[in-house]
């Protein structure tokens, strides 16, 4: 019998996950490291199962171009807002993404930034070039993490993940909104409270969750007008959570201290994006899970989704 096959978006996969893929299948690796929409769809037919190296968005279109071959769809990402999930098993389709092995690298992430826009670090780069070094007392004041009130929206896996690696800066009260209580929140000494309690009352607010209908323009001119003008948000879940219009004007209009953005709306962010014009942003281009290790963990556990899949057994993990 002929080996089933599998199609690799990306020519850029570490090389641990095409490996393990390779032992089991015949792999057609698409010969760029982000492919476009046409490759893929050019690619899939007469394949058994498709390894998502990037955001590429599977919905009915690809399913039909894909043909009855198809059984599996594995994403390398935790975030599968890019899968229409239901259509996929709709059609009896086994699909698996790679959460748990990111959260880490994520939670670091959501750590620098925190503290990189409460002590203004981009814009003392931006000072010392523009040779305005000054040593006055009052001088780019910042906000302490001691003693704050972090609010968390979204205490899933990266949002507790979060609460860990910030503890020891002795922040004086975690607080997360999301749709109810959970134990994980007693267990890290959080206390649950409405969305509105979590704006009106934090000092740094975290996104974390993923973008879903619920929480699209989460963030609006509503929402930042009910936060602190010396709170600091920052986004670790996805882009439009957050409507960067509404954004762009609370840090402009200093309705908010500042921000700390791993995700964005859109992505990749324009260089010439209002944004990038806000010295109380600190932005960096989606590397929350972007370590060596890491990105390995995701494809050796995206790979192993696509062989479990394909052996008919349940996914590492499964959605
Ligand atoms: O954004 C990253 C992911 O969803 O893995």
């Amino acid at each position: 019998m002929s080996r089933q096959r599998v199609l690799v978006t990306s020519n850029e996969v570490p090389q641990a996950g095409i490996d393990l893929l390779k032992t089991k299948f015949d792999l057609t690796i698409l010969p760029s490291p982000v492919s476009t929409r046409e490759q893929v769809l050019q690619a899939l037919p007469g394949h058994d199962a498709i390894y998502l190296a990037s955001h590429h968005v599977v919905n009915k279109e690809l399913l039909d171009v894909a043909g009855p071959r198809l059984k599996v769809v594995s994403t390398a990402s935790a975030g599968y807002d890019h899968l229409d999930v239901p259509e996929i098993k709709r059609r009896g389709l086994k699909v698996g993404n790679t959460p748990h092995v990111l959260t880490a690298a994520v939670a670091e992430v959501a750590v620098m930034l925190t503290l990189s826009a409460a002590r203004r670090a981009y814009e003392g780069r931006i000072k010392i070039i523009e040779n305005k070094w000054e040593s006055r007392p009052q001088w780019m004041l910042g906000r302490d993490l001691r003693g704050s009130t972090v609010g968390i929206v979204g205490l899933g896996n990266i949002g507790q993940a979060i609460v860990k690696r910030l503890k020891p800066f002795e922040v004086g009260r975690f607080i997360y909104s999301g749709h109810s209580r959970k134990q994980a929140g007693d267990d890290l000494g959080a206390t649950f409270v409405s969305f509105a309690d979590l704006l009106k009352e934090s000092d740094f607010v975290i996104v974390a969750t993923p973008l879903n209908n619920e929480t699209t323009n989460m963030f609006n001119d509503n929402t930042f007008a009910q936060m602190k003008n010396t709170a600091i948000l920052v986004n670790v879940g996805r882009g439009p959570v957050v409507n960067t219009d509404a954004l762009v004007k609370a840090l402009r209009n200093h309705t908010i201290f500042a921000a700390g953005l791993d995700v964005m709306n859109p992505e990749p962010l324009p260089s010439d994006h209002p944004l990038l014009s806000l010295p109380n942003a600190v932005i960096i281009p989606h590397l929350g899970s972007a370590t060596v290790k890491t990105r390995s963990d995701m494809a050796t556990t995206a790979a192993q989704n696509v062989i479990n899949g394909l052996e008919g057994k349940p996914l590492v993990y499964e959605l």
